[in-house]
């Protein structure tokens, strides 16, 4: 892929000039990249308007992304949004509803592979949440080794709220960043944790009011790395997530046949149609 390089300042930090990498290979222009030329971290932040759902577009733009990054040894990545309410609504259930069951596998393969870049990063990562970040948003955010998020938002599981069985690719990251039964009963629950019980219970390490602020708090993160040489650091995070990125890689014909089976059986699919109907209608009551 290639990027077309421009200077501009940026609503992130006010006047401080960053390279504003733009994807030309991706028509829909889903995902925005700016590198800050003072400490080489990379911004990405979704662009799917209104609410970034994850469809195959932007799983496939996020997972390039990752890969592209890491070609280009970014010193770290900060993971946000342009939406100023929700990080990521989650999986784009249209994916899911009444699927044509090719591109439902391809579709799944995606995000595999998504999660696999993002989990198993060899640069550091921090996620600034800066809206809602329900399901695969959550996903999206447990991926990264740090998150900052803003007050008054939501994020966690709530797939079982609508009948759904999280896959284990879904539940992977949040059992690595939360004790396991406070995960376990979440998941159960199909909790949705505001900003404040999610730092009480650790699935974000800091509050920010600002997204600024939420910035300079990724910064200062990415930059406890500084002084650490790049290999030896990837290295000890490989030993912290390797088995669970190996379990993955081993089982991801399991897991897509598993995943597919589920999705398409008559139940879920009432279910998902009933929640997408609830979506839409939400609003109107
Ligand atoms: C052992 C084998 C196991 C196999 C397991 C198999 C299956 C499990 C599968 C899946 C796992 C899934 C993980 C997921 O990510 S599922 C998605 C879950 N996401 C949600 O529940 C979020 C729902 N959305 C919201 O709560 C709100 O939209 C949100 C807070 C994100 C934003 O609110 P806001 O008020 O700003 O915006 P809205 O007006 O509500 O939404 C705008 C627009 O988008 C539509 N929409 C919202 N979310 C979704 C969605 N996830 N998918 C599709 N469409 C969505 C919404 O209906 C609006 O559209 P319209 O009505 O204006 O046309």
């Amino acid at each position: 892929m290639f990027f077309q390089i421009t200077k501009a300042a940026t609503p992130l930090t006010g006047c401080r000039r960053q390279l504003i990498l733009r994807s030309l290979s991706s028509s829909t222009n889903n995902i925005q990249i700016e590198v800050d030329n003072k400490t080489g971290f990379a911004t990405v932040s979704m662009n799917r308007p209104p609410v970034n759902l994850l469809n195959l577009e932007l799983i496939n733009s996020l997972t390039r992304s990752m890969k592209e990054m890491e070609q280009n040894k970014s010193r770290g990545i900060i993971l946000t949004s342009t939406s100023n309410s929700v990080f990521s609504g989650g999986l784009d259930i249209k994916e899911l509803y009444r699927p044509d069951v090719q591109r439902l596998r391809e579709f799944w393969t995606a995000f595999q592979d998504m999660w696999l870049a993002w989990y198993g990063s060899a640069v550091p990562t921090a996620a600034l949440i800066n809206g809602h970040s329900p399901a695969g948003g959550c996903v999206l955010a447990t991926c990264c080794e740090y998150r900052v998020m803003l007050p008054k938002f939501t994020i966690g599981l709530n797939e079982a709220k609508f009948g759904l069985v999280p896959p284990p690719v879904v539940r992977i990251s949040f059992k690595n960043v939360l004790p396991l039964r406070i995960a376990e009963l979440a998941l159960c629950q199909g909790k949705l944790f505001t900003s404040n019980d999610a730092l009480n219970i650790g699935l974000i390490d800091e509050l920010a009011k600002t997204k600024e602020e939420g910035y300079e708090k990724c910064v200062k993160f990415l930059q406890t790395f500084r002084k650490v040489d790049p290999v030896a650091r990837s290295l000890t995070k490989q030993q912290f997530r390797g088995k669970d990125l190996d379990d993955l890689r081993k089982g991801k014909q399991k897991d897509l046949n598993d995943f597919v089976e589920h999705v398409t059986q008559d139940d879920i699919q009432m279910r998902l149609g009933l929640y997408l109907e609830q979506l839409h209608n939400r609003k109107k009551k």
